[in-house]
């Protein structure tokens, strides 16, 4: 990012340079940590960094800063926080006026509609609140790399033997290699090995909850393909480095120190990457083949006479078969952990010249690569395996006896590394001297590949990562929102951030039976408080008793009678462990810290296929329904979490419970159908300039909001569409689970993998977009939308049967621009139903012309009928003797 020089900082501040300059980086990073962009000239440098920087009276040269704050300008920020004022003003009116004039058709409905008013105004009022003081933190890092990466050698890399960078294990997840694409999950892969980042002060750890073999000789092959592409990506400083991605979009500008061996070295590796991809395919055919070719020896049978499946040298897979069987299926198997690559000596190792067998010259590159185990844990009958947060507490266990570093980062297996800077500008947060201690977790925004241009389904959730979590950066920092966050694993074992520490007793995280029954594992604990400590230290050698210690905190029953789950590690029971875990941390008094960079820190893929991104948010709004009424509800946190962020983890957490109100709304228009004349509220136009102007307010903040936050009309329109067609039916599905599984005592939400598109493929491109997947979820909004055409078809009878005063005609068009209001958002979601015929909205555009036009000819039709004292019957339509329309239909 690249906000305007600031006046009056990088004056003579030892060492702070302004980093936002291009150029001012000094490193390989300077261009990369820029990305100049004319959005954010609306942000200015905070003037506490100022102060901070002048340093404390004792003399000596106060540490400088590895991150920049900047708030939003004036020009901004005053006028979006008096918009916020004046609406609350009108809100408060509208509301008062209604209270006034309790006058209406239906009192009952006059009641419901009244608080859901109320209810409208502060659910907006809690989330506009969190908004008002967004905060922008650039992290520096070429301080960084001055302070802890003393004397970069291989290429100016982080990768150097002086580096006293603390060490990170990087954590990523997977289940199925079909379901989520192998080849994704391998790409994140070697985007973790080749980030720049010393390789020997981190170690990446594989989960497949699978425990398919597939994935481990994936990963095998991998690591073997990695010997070629990291020191490559080193060699030239490639970005992004994950291949699938690299090779794919145009070569930008070079920027290693070999510019005339770079086409040769690409076009080899392009090859090799190639014929990698091959190998990975193969893999799906050749371990099927191999096991069923075996020859029927003592080592292919499984129990009850099923093919075993074989490992390459023969033996048998303890983990999952393709043939399934006893101890070898999903859910039934025992654990498996293997080091793949292990950790690497702490002095660089230049490669080797090129040479006929190997055409790249490495002779000046460092060829370590970074420690890569395979996890899959052990699954059994009768345990939930609390899905990806019971992989993870796994992973935290395993790693902590192997590499305990004082920091995790973790992945979902969709999700690779674009921007080999990321781990760097994690670590300014954590390590700069202001909060840096305090702060439990970096978030980094979530970013998506293969979303179709104009985000029909609001995958990229701007509003959200650009907009939101900006505020809450501002106070006590974004929400855990999943993969691409980095953390003190001290702060998910329990620990007491510094500031709310008692006594300087640091390392006490409570007793240790609440951790399970591993001394090893328990040790390690302390361990890991201590980033100073230079490296990480895998054991020596995994002997007999290392080996077990392993296996035994991989089992399921590991974790009885312990607080995993609860108080240490992920949180359990909930379809959304990360905003339930980030909020443990916050209660006790931990921050976080946003990180958005550009070019994006990590980016993955996202679900554009309507149902599949509907049961995503299902799960999103389930998941937060449960923890709003669990012992981590956001009203019952102590005092050490901030009153702002309460208040924003309320929103966040009870804001599926609106949609009751909204469905009510929705479908008020039913009114139209039966009823000549009827009104919620009376007088009517006025109700409606109110409605009109308290809705129009929130767009005309949203136009301030998308300046600052640096994103386009369209993703601020697609967040209000969204919104809407998610509380259709989706989160009143979601309230009506959490009512059933608190009355009835029903499982909750469940999490349901979301599958993942190949990009790539054979199929067009973003060809899930036009496949329709009917799911009962997808009923309500359909029925919203019904009622609604249905409404205006109505009111179009209406008007041609004729006889309406002016008066009458104005009543009716201010309902009927509520009627479109809502067609018009809900929009997406009737493309999403049309399948590949939305290639052409003009067809949905008729669709819906000729469906108002069905209902208006109807109507005209049926009063024609009543008027000539035809009545329906069970046997069609019989004359009676006089007209028969209902009163309220004499116009
Ligand atoms: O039994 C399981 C199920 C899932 N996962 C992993 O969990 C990750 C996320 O699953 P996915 O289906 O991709 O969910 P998304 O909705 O795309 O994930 C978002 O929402 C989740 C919370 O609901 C967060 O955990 C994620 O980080 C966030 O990207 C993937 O890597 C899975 O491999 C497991 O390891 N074990
Ligand atoms: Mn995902």
């Amino acid at each position: 990012m690249a906000p305007p020089p600031a006046a009056g900082l990088g004056g003579n501040n030892a060492g702070l340079a302004d980093p936002l300059l291009p150029g001012d980086g000094g490193g390989d990073d300077a261009g990369r940590q820029v990305g100049g962009a004319a959005k954010d000239k609306y942000w200015v440098p905070a003037e506490e960094d100022e102060e901070i920087c002048r340093g404390e009276d004792d003399g000596r040269p106060p540490a400088p800063l590895l991150y920049r704050t900047f708030n939003v300008s004036g020009v901004l920020l005053h006028p979006y926080r008096l918009l916020t004022l004046v609406r609350l003003i009108a809100v408060v009116l509208f509301l008062a006026w209604r209270m006034k004039h309790r006058d209406s058709d239906a009192m009952w409905l006059w009641w419901i509609s009244v608080a859901g008013d109320f209810w409208f105004g502060v659910t907006w009022l809690l989330n506009q609140a969190s908004k008002l003081n967004p905060i922008k933190r650039v992290p520096d890092l070429s301080l960084l790399r001055q302070r802890f990466d003393v004397n970069p050698v291989a290429a100016g890399e982080c990768g150097s033997s002086s580096s006293i960078l603390p060490g990170i294990d990087v954590f990523i997840n997977t289940v199925d290699p079909i379901d989520e694409p192998m080849l994704y999950t391998m790409n994140s892969v070697l985007s973790i090995l080749a980030t720049d980042y010393p390789a020997e002060r981190y170690a990446t750890y594989l989960s497949d909850d699978g425990a398919s073999l597939v994935h481990y000789e994936g990963l095998l092959e991998t690591a073997r393909f990695a010997a070629l592409w990291v020191p490559f990506c080193r060699k030239h400083r490639v970005e992004p480095r994950a291949p699938e991605s690299y090779f794919a979009a145009k070569a930008g500008i070079y920027a290693g120190p070999a510019p005339e061996e770079f086409v040769g070295d690409r076009r080899a590796v392009r090859r090799k990457y190639e014929e990698f991809k091959a190998r990975l395919d193969a893999l799906f055919t050749i371990i099927p083949q191999r096991s069923e070719a075996s020859d029927g020896s003592a080592n292919s049978k499984g129990g009850g006479g099923v093919k075993a499946t074989l490992m390459a040298d023969g033996t048998q897979w303890p983990g999952t078969w393709i043939e399934p069987a006893e101890n070898h299926k999903k859910g039934k198997h025992e654990g498996i952990v293997k080091v793949m690559l292990s950790h690497p000596s702490d002095r660089p190792k230049l490669g080797t010249p090129a040479s006929s067998d190997h055409p790249l010259d490495f002779s000046a590159v460092d060829v370590r690569l970074p420690m890569l185990v395979y996890i899959a844990r052990e699954k059994r009958s009768g345990y939930d395996h609390q899905k990806k947060a019971g992989a993870m507490n796994v992973q935290l266990r395993v790693s902590a006896l192997l590499s305990n570093a004082p920091f995790i980062i973790n992945f979902d297996g969709d999700h690779y590394i674009n921007n080999s800077q990321a781990f760097c500008a994690a670590m300014c947060f954590m390590l700069d001297r202001r909060d840096g201690d305090n702060t439990a977790f970096v978030q980094f925004p979530q970013r998506f590949d293969d979303v179709d241009p104009t985000d029909r389904y609001c995958n990229h959730n701007r509003v959200f990562f650009d907009a939101t979590l900006l505020g809450l950066n501002g106070i006590q920092g974004p929400s855990y929102v999943g993969t691409g966050c980095m953390f003190r694993p001290v702060a998910l074992y329990g620990a007491d951030p510094p500031r709310w520490r008692p006594d300087d007793d640091a390392k006490a995280v409570g007793c240790p039976g609440k951790y399970g029954n591993s001394m090893p594992f328990i040790n390690s604990i302390p361990v890991a408080a201590n980033h100073e400590r230079s490296i990480t230290s895998p054991v020596a050698s995994l002997d007999g008793a290392a080996m077990a210690e392993l296996e035994k905190v991989m089992t399921c029953a590991y974790e009885d009678e312990t607080e995993w789950g609860n108080d240490v590690g992920w949180v359990y029971d909930i379809a959304t462990e990360d905003v339930v875990t980030g909020f443990r941390l916050h209660r006790k008094g931990w921050r976080s810290m946003y990180c958005a960079m550009e070019p994006d820190a990590f980016r993955g893929t996202a679900p554009i296929n309507l149902t599949e991104r509907l049961y995503q948010i299902l799960r999103w709004s389930g998941g937060s329904l449960e923890m709003f009424f669990s012992r981590n509800c956001p009203l019952l946190a102590g005092r050490r979490l901030h009153p702002m962020q309460r208040i924003a983890y309320t929103n966040m957490t009870a804001y599926p419970v609106s949609a009751l109100f909204i469905v009510v709304y929705d479908l008020l228009p039913v009114i139209w159908l039966s009823h000549g004349e009827f009104h919620i509220q009376k007088p009517f136009l006025e109700y409606v300039a109110y409605l009109v102007t308290v809705i129009a307010m929130i767009e005309v903040i949203g136009l301030v909001e998308i300046k600052w936050a640096g994103f386009t009309l369209l993703d601020w329109w697609r967040n209000e569409q969204f919104y809407m067609i998610g509380a259709t039916g989706v989160y009143p599905t979601a309230v009506l689970h959490i009512l059933l599984k608190k009355l009835l005592g029903l499982k909750g939400v469940r999490f349901k993998l979301t599958a993942k598109q190949l990009a790539g493929s054979a199929r067009e491109r973003f060809a899930e977009l036009y496949d329709v997947h009917w799911a009962p979820l997808l009923a309500p909004t359909v029925v919203v939308m019904a009622v609604n055409v249905a409404a205006i078809g109505a009111a179009a009878g209406k008007a041609v049967v004729g006889g309406w005063s002016p008066a009458q005609v104005a009543g009716a068009s201010a309902g009927l621009l509520f009627n479109v209001w809502i067609l018009v958002l809900l929009y997406p979601f009737a493309l999403g139903i049309m399948g590949p015929w939305s290639k052409r909205p003009c067809a949905l555009f008729a669709l819906l012309v000729a469906a108002c036009a069905v209902v208006a000819a109807g109507f005209v039709a049926v009063h024609a009928a009543l008027a000539a004292g035809y009545v329906p019957s069970w046997l069609g339509w019989s004359r009676v003797a006089t007209a028969v329309l209902p009163s309220g239909w004499q116009l």
